[in-house]
């Protein structure tokens, strides 16, 4: 390891000043990529980020200075509990899919080849060639006026044989608050990583072009026509250009955990994954660990944190977002949550649909782009019975907002950011080093009709046919209002680091790890309707009730039968006592021909047109299998 300030291999580094001339050495694989980043970006200085408080608040200060964030204070003293309100700049406000970017030598590496003039939605190939020429479009010069802040920081509890390291920099000291709350930070990573490898993460808010028509707003400085991320997986390098908002600039989050972190599982032989995990012990004191994938809309973080119904039932939370699961020596599939922090949907989150998560965000967070209270407090949809009617609102754009009025008053994309550590059901084993044994993996997805409450798939095989088939209702992009049916495989489509599937074969070959204990797989549907459009599920607490024909189930009781789609819950095997309203089980299990018919054919064009000659033939067989018994219906 070398003493940054006197290696002379450091020419640029050494010109400039290292802010916290940090005097213990860096080991020297960090060294050589900071020299690399600032040659290209060419800072005013450099700060290697220690993780401290003051560090914390020096930045907090800086941040409420320079006007990105505001202090909210109806949290009695937030300034101990740090809450926080962040605006962006309208223009930056979500992840930008279609400027997201794998890539590798062969295009197939990345993608399937999607059948003749059919449009690619399973990710974006770039070659190395043109990945380079984009980044030398946008880097050079773009730090100048700026601090470089150096992130070292573990994705997973550090020292843990799962955990990853990774190094993020950054121009952005927002984002270094952020990965602070969502990562573990600090100068005890770089201890830890010593002369290994880590993941690089470059990221810059960007400079606009000086013909650039977008309004800049100095608080939150992007440059949004021109953001571009970017993943190189085969040197484990992700590059973030224009952008602050987090999906893209929180590069610990979906471009290592999932995209790069599924390439590495990949080639190490293990699991990541878009999933929650959550504990459930049952009356008769029996923990187990679930794992859920669900896409956007179905609820995700309520389900991890859910209050159940069922009496004698208790939930705890590993994790809402993401999972990385191997198997042990004892042919256990293990999980841990590689995230240290919570960044959630906040619109919808109520005391109703989610009341731990509100017990969790008033302590210690960053909101960003909700809307905000005369009385110093936070509002969004879903939170008028929280809020009382004197209660004057200002909108996520900083403007006056009237009840009633027709644009929403927090963006339908705004977040908390809240460490794990404040959520009161944290599960006590969410840190341990080994993971916690899954015994379940759900499947699920927001489906009005045809699909079943719950089933269980017949078998492992037939359990990644399920995941690979997983379809959800979306709001549909902003031209048309009306919802569609979008395919998103286990939950990943906007993930994957790799082509899909190859990703299946790899699903498919963990039936050959050595006495592999294989979860149980099912598939769940919260939001089935009847033809008057009511649903059918009172859902929420009351999910819990599956859960537990699920741990039943697993548990050997005879309370299923097989059917077109898989196992079924026998009439009558549900606990519905003291439900709120009287269910339609009937209705709720039927499996219409028509639906099935329709669903097959849907699943038969999407694998054709997506997926192609990758297809694994496992998965091909179980799709005709299904076509067979819908024949049948
Ligand atoms: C663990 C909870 C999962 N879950 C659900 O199970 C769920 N179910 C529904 C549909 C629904 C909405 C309102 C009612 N209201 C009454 C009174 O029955 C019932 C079901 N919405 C749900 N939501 C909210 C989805 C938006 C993010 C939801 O999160
Ligand atoms: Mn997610």
């Amino acid at each position: 390891a070398k003493n940054l300030s006197t290696n002379n291999n450091y020419e640029y580094i050494r010109k400039i000043p290292l802010l916290n001339s940090s005097t213990e050495s860096l080991p020297s694989k960090v060294c050589s990529y900071i020299e690399e980043c600032a040659s290209l970006c060419c800072p005013k200085d450099i700060y290697i980020c220690d993780g401290s408080d003051t560090e914390y608040e020096h930045l907090l200060n800086f941040l409420e200075k320079n006007g990105t964030i505001s202090p909210l204070p109806k949290y009695e003293n937030c300034y101990d509990f740090n809450i926080w309100l962040a605006r962006t700049n309208p223009a930056d406000v979500a992840r930008v899919e279609k400027r997201t970017f794998i890539s590798t030598e062969c295009k197939r590496d990345t993608i399937p080849i999607p059948r003749e003039g059919v449009i690619g939605e399973l990710g974006n190939w770039i070659s190395p060639g043109d990945m380079d020429k984009a980044i030398l479009e946008r880097f050079p010069g773009c730090m100048k006026d700026r601090t470089m802040y150096v992130i070292p920081f573990s994705m997973g509890p550090v020292g843990s044989p799962f955990s990853k390291i990774g190094i993020e920099i950054t121009d952005s000291a927002y984002v270094v608050c952020c990965m602070r709350i969502m990562t573990r930070i600090g100068k005890n990573i770089l201890e830890t990583l010593g002369n290994d490898d880590f993941v690089k993460c470059l990221h810059s808010v960007g400079v606009p072009k000086s013909d650039s028509k977008v309004e800049i707003n100095s608080s939150w400085p992007c440059d949004p026509e021109r953001t571009i991320i970017l993943h190189r997986p085969d040197k484990n390098e992700i590059v973030s250009y224009g952008s602050g908002y987090g999906g893209n600039s929180l590069l610990g989050k979906k471009c290592f955990a999932l995209r790069i972190g599924s390439t590495i599982a990949k080639n190490e032989g293990w699991l990541a994954e878009h999933m929650l995990i959550l504990a459930i012990t049952d009356p008769k004191g029996r923990k187990r660990y679930i794992t859920a994938a669900f896409p956007s809309a179905c609820g995700k973080t309520n389900l991890a944190m859910l209050k159940p119904t069922l009496p004698g039932y208790k939930i705890e939370c590993v994790g809402d977002d993401i999972a990385w699961m191997r198997f042990d020596q004892e042919g256990r599939l293990r999980a841990i949550n590689p995230e240290n922090g919570f960044f959630g949907v906040a619109p919808g989150t109520n005391c109703i649909t989610n009341p731990n998560a509100m017990k969790t965000i008033f302590k210690n967070t960053i909101f960003t782009n909700v809307a905000a209270t005369s009385d110093g407090g936070v509002f969004w949809e879903g939170m008028e019975e929280e809020i009382s009617d004197d209660v004057e609102i200002t909108d996520w754009r900083g403007k006056k907002w009237t009840r009633g009025s027709k644009t929403p008053a927090a963006h339908p994309n705004s977040r908390f950011c809240t460490p794990i550590k404040e959520c009161p059901v944290i599960d006590p084993g969410w840190e341990d080093p080994a993971g916690v044994p899954i015994d379940v993996i759900i499947f699920g997805g927001r489906r009005p009709e045809g699909i079943p409450l719950v089933y269980q798939a017949r078998n492992w095989q037939h359990g990644v046919f399920i995941g690979a088939s997983m379809r959800s209702e979306a709001t549909a992009a902003a031209e048309h209002t009306d919802k569609v049916i979008m395919h998103d495989p286990f939950a990943m489509r906007p993930f994957f680091g790799y082509n899909f599937g190859h990703y299946l074969n790899h699903w498919l070959s963990m039936t050959k790890v050595k006495n592999a204990k294989l979860p149980a797989i099912f598939h769940v549907n919260w939001f089935r309707k009847n033809a008057d459009g009511q649903y059918l599920w009172p859902g929420f607490g009351d999910n819990s009730r599956v859960l537990d024909w699920i741990l039943r189930k697993i548990d050997g009781e005879n309370i299923a039968v097989d059917s077109t789609v898989g196992l079924l819950p026998k009439s009558e095997s549900f606990n519905l006592e003291n439900l709120s309203k009287d269910v339609n089980m009937e209705e709720l299990f039927s499996l219409p021909k028509s639906f099935w018919e329709k669903e097959v054919r849907h699943l038969r064009e999407y694998f054709d047109m997506q997926v192609g000659d990758d297809l694994p033939t496992d998965i091909r067989e179980e799709l005709e299998l299904l076509a067979c018994n819908v024949d049948k219906l």
